[in-house]
């Protein structure tokens, strides 16, 4: 919804309340006033998050119409930029919905079926308004934004102002929304469950640590005390010196191996020097030990964990969910919005539209474990390629491999740079010349460790039987999907990879709400394929 010209010549009037009808769509929505805005749709009983609550069908304008009449009129206010340059005006309550920066519904634009779907993308409540988002480059001074006008000026911000809304295929999605709404307030805020825009379907199992191999670990300096008597001093001594902080509050302080007792000192990340000592009879110089980076969760995770230091065992309570903020959630919506565009892409180029990637980690902790320097982005390559497995998953499971295992690759650019540095790097032709590596450089590579191990994938589409699996044996940490694939899903639609029993290692999986086939706004993405393709 924008005016396409800025140039209208014509006086819009807010119409007066008196003219507002007595209407109640079937969703709970009726029309009210607003003495700012004018006309406006406001919720008539509580609205669960994600409901249709209004699909307007469209008159549409061709182009020459619209440009020789419609844009000089008050149409203008109300028209929606359309396929092959036509313009639609909303009928039903379509036209009403009035603009916030903080919308409340969504909406689609269905070239199918000519209409336009709006959708909550929260909870809302009984009286309040429901509202969309118009783009950043409005023509009026809008009431709830005091912003908005310098966003228009200033601010090129992905949306690419008000034509980038109006070009075709690019109309504002339901990602756009969300990018939107989470880049707003506080990243560290927390986001309740109900808000977020995708669902759970399977949480991070605490059994994620349980291999050794994946106990991460972090160097410490400690020393030995020759007598145990002098332990209590040592440990007094600690608190006083301002060696202990917070961070070392998952490690026990003492380690006992048969009669020798070592004494954790501090963290090398946070004390970086050779901690002096006190004078004491029979303790050793300091020296550095790799110690776990985090608590234990299981049982299993602690007997590794106790390998390398005394760690303290906290399991999670039954069904504690992991916390998300704002930060993170755009963390997502971002790599969502980044996969969606690969996959248009490969449509347009011949491919199937399907793609993957695996962004650099949000969490700092996993991003010291995964030591990634680089967001890799694949495609689906089985039609460029004539071959069966080129799928985007397994395009990305090989490239991020092949990246990490090859001992003899340098980033052209040196580890050390300051700041991240945006390079590219070539792949080996096995994958297909569309896996593309935006590398940003901000550590050394881990030439070891071909693994995705701790890092998150994210994937149009709902990954095969054979994906999930190769995921599975990759190691990931969780995957992300757009769109259910109901016929050939193996997380989650025809089976659960991760949940099956005997499986060495469980991913979590998200699914992003509300994008159903022929419902939900991922279908007016371009990036819809049959139910029965592995993806
Ligand atoms: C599509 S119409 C929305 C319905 C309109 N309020 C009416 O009464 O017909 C768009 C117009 O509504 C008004 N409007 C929409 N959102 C607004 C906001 N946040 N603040 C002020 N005016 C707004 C502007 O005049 C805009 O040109």
């Amino acid at each position: 919804m924008a005016a396409a010209h800025a140039e209208t010549n014509y006086t819009f009037r807010i119409p007066p309340c008196s003219r507002v009808p007595d209407h109640l769509n079937s969703s709970g929505l009726r029309i009210g006033y607003s003495v700012e805005k004018g006309r406006a749709v406001y919720a008539a009983r509580f609205l669960e998050p994600q409901t249709v609550v209004e699909i307007s069908p469209v008159l549409l304008f061709t182009s020459t119409e619209y440009e020789e009449h419609g844009r000089y009129t008050v149409l203008d206010h109300y028209t929606f930029r359309w396929r092959d340059g036509r313009m639609a005006l909303a009928l039903g309550l379509g036209s009403l919905f009035n603009h916030s920066q903080n919308p409340n519904v969504s909406y689609t634009l269905d070239h199918d079926t000519d209409s336009i779907r709006y959708t909550t993308t929260r909870r809302i409540e009984e009286g309040e308004e429901l509202c969309i988002f118009y783009g950043h480059k409005l023509w009026f001074d809008a009431a709830d934004s005091v912003d908005a006008g310098t966003l228009s000026e200033d601010l090129d911000d992905g949306w690419g102002r008000l034509t980038r809304v109006h070009n075709l295929g690019d109309e504002i999605s339901g990602l756009d929304i969300q990018i939107a709404k989470y880049a707003e307030g506080n990243p560290q805020d927390p986001v309740e469950e109900e808000d977020l825009p995708f669902t759970r379907i399977k949480l991070l199992r605490d059994d994620d640590e349980d291999e050794l191999s994946a106990v991460r670990t972090q160097p410490a300096w400690v020393a030995d005390v020759a007598e145990a008597r002098h332990t209590a001093t040592m440990l007094q001594w600690l608190k006083k010196s301002g060696l202990e902080t917070l961070t070392m509050s998952h490690l026990k302080r003492i380690r006992k191996q048969g009669q020798k007792l070592t004494v954790l000192l501090a963290l090398t990340s946070e004390c970086p020097h050779v901690p002096v000592l006190p004078d004491l009879p029979g303790l050793s110089d300091p020296y550095e030990v790799e110690v776990p980076s985090t608590v234990a969760l299981t049982q299993m995770s602690l007997k590794h964990k106790n390998t390398f230091w005394p760690t303290v065992y906290a399991p999670r309570r039954k069904d504690e969910v992991e916390e998300w903020t704002r930060g993170r959630v755009l963390w997502a919506c971002e790599a969502l919005k980044r996969v969606v565009q690969e996959a248009r892409d490969a449509g347009q180029c011949g491919e199937l539209p399907i793609a993957t990637h695996v962004p650099i980690p949000y969490e700092e902790e996993d991003k010291d474990a995964a030591q990634l320097p680089a967001s890799f982005v694949s495609r689906d390559t089985r039609t460029s390629t004539s071959h069966p497995l080129r799928h985007a998953v397994l395009n990305t499971i090989r490239a991020i491999a092949d990246y990490r295992a090859s001992p003899t690759y340098t980033p052209s650019t040196p580890a050390a740079t300051p700041a991240a540095t945006s390079v590219s790097i070539s792949l080996p032709a096995t994958t297909g010349s569309s896996t593309s590596v935006a590398m940003e450089v901000h550590a050394p590579r881990n030439g070891a460790h071909y693994l995705l191990t701790s890092l998150s994938l994210f994937t149009t589409h709902e990954p095969c039987i054979m994906c999930s699996m190769a995921l599975l044996h990759s190691r990931v940490k969780e995957v992300f999907y757009l769109v259910p694939m109901s016929d050939t899903g193996g997380c989650g639609s025809v089976t659960c990879v991760p949940a099956l029993k005997g499986v060495n290692h469980r991913y979590n999986i998200v699914r992003w709400k509300d994008c159903d086939r022929d419902r939900g706004w991922a279908d007016g993405e371009g990036i819809m394929i049959a139910e029965d393709t592995d993806a």
